[in-house]
């Protein structure tokens, strides 16, 4: 016994908390299970980008150890970074990383929740080959934030959020079946990690994916993680229920290791339908812990309530208090980046539509985070900036069209977008100012796009002769006159008096021209001609 008697228990998951959602949102009707609401509440554990791990800072002292006190990379080679106190040697001891600390504030802040003043470590004791010490650091008793929660904006919803805790990685241990071999790689082990509890508070599969969706965005607006479901940076634990209408929260199952938010969303269905058919057969649902198969979309028994283990919660006798002050949290106030909800009201108040936002912002979450948190310049920065002093709906086509168009039929990513804010102005520029038209600011925009040039678009339009050609251009009256002369039945229907037969040879001479003729000066001079 370690200290169990002393520590205070948790409350009962749901007790208070869950009929207060039961109440503000209830009966839930969803075609798919008719009579049956469902309660999902999601636990969320995202790796903070910090340069370095949680506790491993300061182990500078022998050689190997110097560089491994990095934060590992998903895609570097296993154990090559990994501190004497990442793999538990006897006499190391943890020290706690600002840096950590400070982003994990932010998200706090940034969700609205309460910063505790006094928070503190906990060990969690398991025995398992990626656990070299046999226990993880984590905040059980005394998380560093409490409260807050989310919007969902497209689902019209609010989740709110349980607690918030700072706790270690484990390392990865991966089977070899053949060799009947287990491995084991450190990398990850002891780094920082965010714990995001919410409440049970969503009603369906889809406001699931819609929360993960928004507190990725938010991570990532913040800086403090990549939040990337693929590459594990961000890993969920989903705990669903299904209850009668009318009728108090049922016992949940929690489904670990989702990696994509898709499999999240399918795993809830299946687990869902799993219990009604229980209930629906007369039998109850016990409380498990289940897994995931992708490949059946189907929930699998991991192990039962009776068999969870007893992790012999304990403080960290090596490890004091963490104490966060006020003036702290205020300074990380005032230095936070715009967040998404802001962002969205600020675009459409500036009158894009809804879509247009939604694209932006759906490319600008995906933009990388940086280490200890630096921000990436995302789609929305380079919209603000191309959109100083231009129309942004005319901004907002371009680049939501146009250059996304463009460089998903490359493939590409946004982050990998060779043309520059100034370049992308001028180009829209030309064609606003009639310099170029519409269909050759395009391929003007490929051009760039092929050869990644960073002139001038005005230069590289000239060298190409992509400039508006207009009146008094010879080049302009030889179309209209071959047009004319290739088209004799639409020029007798013009003289006839039938003006719509104009937009044909219109249409003729923008094709001759390779879309350099600007539209109104053709028609004119066709005019002019057949006159
Ligand atoms: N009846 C319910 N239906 C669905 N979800 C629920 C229900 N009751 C509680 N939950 C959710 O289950 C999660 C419980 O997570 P929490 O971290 O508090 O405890 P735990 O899962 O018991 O512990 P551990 O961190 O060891 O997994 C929360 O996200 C909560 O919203
Ligand atoms: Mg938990
Ligand atoms: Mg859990």
């Amino acid at each position: 016994m370690l200290g169990h008697a002393r520590v205070p228990w948790k409350l009962a998951p749901g007790v208070r908390c869950s009929r207060l959602a039961h109440t503000l949102r209830a009966n839930h009707e969803d075609a798919r299970w008719p009579g049956w609401n469902v309660v999902v509440g999601i636990e969320v554990h995202a790796q903070i980008k910090s340069r370095t791990k949680l506790f491993s800072s300061q182990y500078l002292c022998t050689p190997w150890t110097i560089v491994s006190t990095w934060t590992s990379d998903y895609s570097l080679p296993p154990n090559t970074r990994v501190s004497a106190y990442d793999a538990a040697f006897p006499g190391t001891l943890p020290r706690l990383n600002p840096k950590c600390v400070e982003l994990g504030v932010r998200t706090a802040v940034a969700l609205n929740a309460q910063v505790q003043r006094r928070s503190a470590f906990d060990r969690k004791h398991y025995f398992y080959a990626d656990l070299p010490a046999g226990y993880q650091i984590t905040q059980h008793y005394a998380p560093f934030a409490t409260g807050g929660g989310l919007k969902l904006d497209r689902k019209d919803a609010f989740v709110r959020i349980k607690q918030i805790q700072l706790e270690q990685d484990t390392g990865k241990s991966t089977f070899e079946p053949r060799q009947h071999v287990s491995f084991i790689d450190l990398n990850r082990a002891g780094t920082g990690l965010m714990e995001i509890v919410s409440e049970p508070d969503m009603r369906s599969p889809e406001e699931a994916g819609e929360y993960v969706r928004a507190l990725q965005a938010l991570l990532r607006s913040v800086g403090s993680s990549d939040g990337n479901m693929e590459q594990g940076s961000l890993r969920c634990d989903v705990n669903v229920s299904v209850h009668r209408n009318g009728s108090p929260f049922g016992t949940r199952c929690e489904i670990k290791n989702l990696n994509s938010v898709k499999f999240m969303m399918v795993a809830i269905t299946s687990e869902v339908r799993r219990q009604i058919d229980l209930l629906e057969s007369g039998q109850s649902v016990a409380q498990e812990t289940r897994g995931f198969n992708e490949d059946r979309a189907e929930t699998y028994l991991l192990r039962s309530k009776e068999d969870a283990p007893d992790y012999r919660y304990m403080p960290d006798p090596n490890l004091p208090p963490l104490l966060i002050d006020e003036a702290y949290i205020t300074q990380i106030r005032d230095k936070m980046p715009e967040l998404p909800d802001a962002t969205r009201a600020r675009l459409q108040d500036i009158g894009l539509s809804r879509r247009d936002t939604d694209v932006l912002m759906d490319v600008d979450s995906g933009r990388e985070v940086g280490l200890d948190g630096e921000l990436g310049k995302g789609a929305v920065a380079y919209f603000d900036q191309v959109a100083q002093g231009r129309d942004p709906k005319v901004v907002v086509n371009w680049i939501t069209h146009e250059l996304l168009g463009q460089l998903a039929y490359r493939k590409e990513t946004f982050s990998e977008n060779p043309i520059s804010a100034e370049q992308m102005g001028e180009l829209i520029d030309l064609i606003q100012a009639g310099k170029m038209t519409g269909t050759s600011g395009k391929t003007l925009l490929r051009h760039m796009l092929d050869t990644r040039s960073s002139g001038e678009p005005s230069k590289l339009a000239e060298q190409l002769s992509l400039l508006a050609v207009r009146e008094d251009n010879t080049s302009l009256e030889k179309w209209c006159t071959d047009a004319i002369a290739a088209m004799p039945q639409e020029a007798e229907a013009f003289r006839k008096g039938n003006m719509n037969v104009v937009n044909r040879m219109v249409g003729r001479v923008m094709k001759a021209s390779r879309g350099t003729a600007d539209a109104r000066a053709v028609r004119d001079m066709l005019v002019k001609l057949l006159q």
